[in-house]
């Protein structure tokens, strides 16, 4: 369970980019942040890995206070929850297969590490979340020589072979075409489903957010102004999250 109680995050320059943010989210759940740009979207899950600190408030991730964590049970708190980028951060070069092992070193021994040796289980559970995300095919292939649609599995496929309970990610559609688009938050759905998986997608795509997730977060300036059910979002919600600006929001203005 996460749970935020009275968040409030200032960055150092004295913006208040969350206000007074109360939200719990179960295990399991499916959850679209949405809002203008700027609103606060990447600044509220980014402070669930603390890859951002919160400035006031109670931060709990699976009953641990985030706030107080330091250098060792950070990178614990972090090892549980993954991470997916709009731009995928692979290591372009190598493999699909050698991408998902980089998930494994930071619990392997500093000689492992240096020689590069992985375990054959390390091996099979690599490929259990490359077949997972329907791409074992592609194991031995560069990155770099797929499409963005499969670079991102591959990106899922790291994820899940850390075995997190939460993903995080923030624009993971940003740079896809329309339909690997939904390809993609299909295969969010999916582990959602089968592995019971917390998944908090901060997109801009209302369109997919509403279809995909099952519950909608939108935020307006920092505040959270709905917090509800995606199948009971309607225009006049909508309205009320863009400020106004929705129309501007669908033509990507
Ligand atoms: N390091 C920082 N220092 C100061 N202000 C910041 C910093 N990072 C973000 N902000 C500001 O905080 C606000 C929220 O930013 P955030 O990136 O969370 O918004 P967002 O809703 O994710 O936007 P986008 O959809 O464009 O990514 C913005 O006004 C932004 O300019």
């Amino acid at each position: 369970m996460i749970k935020f109680q009275n968040v409030n995050k200032k960055y150092d320059n004295g913006y208040e980019a969350l206000k007074d943010i109360n939200l719990t989210i179960e295990q399991g759940e499916y959850v679209a942040v949405i809002g203008l740009s700027g609103a606060g979207k990447s600044t509220l899950i980014r402070c669930i890995n603390r890859m951002h600190d919160i400035s006031s408030g109670s931060l709990m991730v699976n009953d641990v206070e985030v706030s107080t964590l330091k250098g060792k049970e950070v990178r614990k708190l972090r090892r549980g929850i993954g991470m997916i980028f709009q731009s995928f951060n692979l290591v372009n070069r190598i493999s699909s297969l050698k991408n998902v092992l980089v998930s494994f070193v930071p619990d392997m021994s500093m000689w492992r590490k240096i020689l590069g040796l992985y375990t054959k289980q390390q091996k099979i559970e690599a490929l259990e979340a490359l077949d997972r995300m329907n791409i074992l095919d592609k194991a031995f292939i560069r990155v770099d020589q797929l499409s963005g649609g499969q670079q991102q599995r591959v990106a899922l496929a790291r994820t899940l072979a850390q075995k997190p309970s939460i993903i995080l990610a923030d624009e993971p559609v940003a740079s896809l075409d329309p339909i690997t688009a939904k390809q993609v938050m299909t295969d969010f759905q999916r582990i959602n489903e089968e592995l019971n998986m917390t998944i908090i997608i901060n997109i801009h795509h209302v369109d997919l957010a509403l279809e995909y997730a099952t519950r909608v977060v939108g935020i307006r300036s920092g505040e959270i102004v709905y917090d509800g059910p995606a199948s009971e979002v309607t225009e006049q919600i909508l309205e009320h999250i863009y400020n106004g600006k929705l129309e501007e929001e669908l033509s990507g203005n």
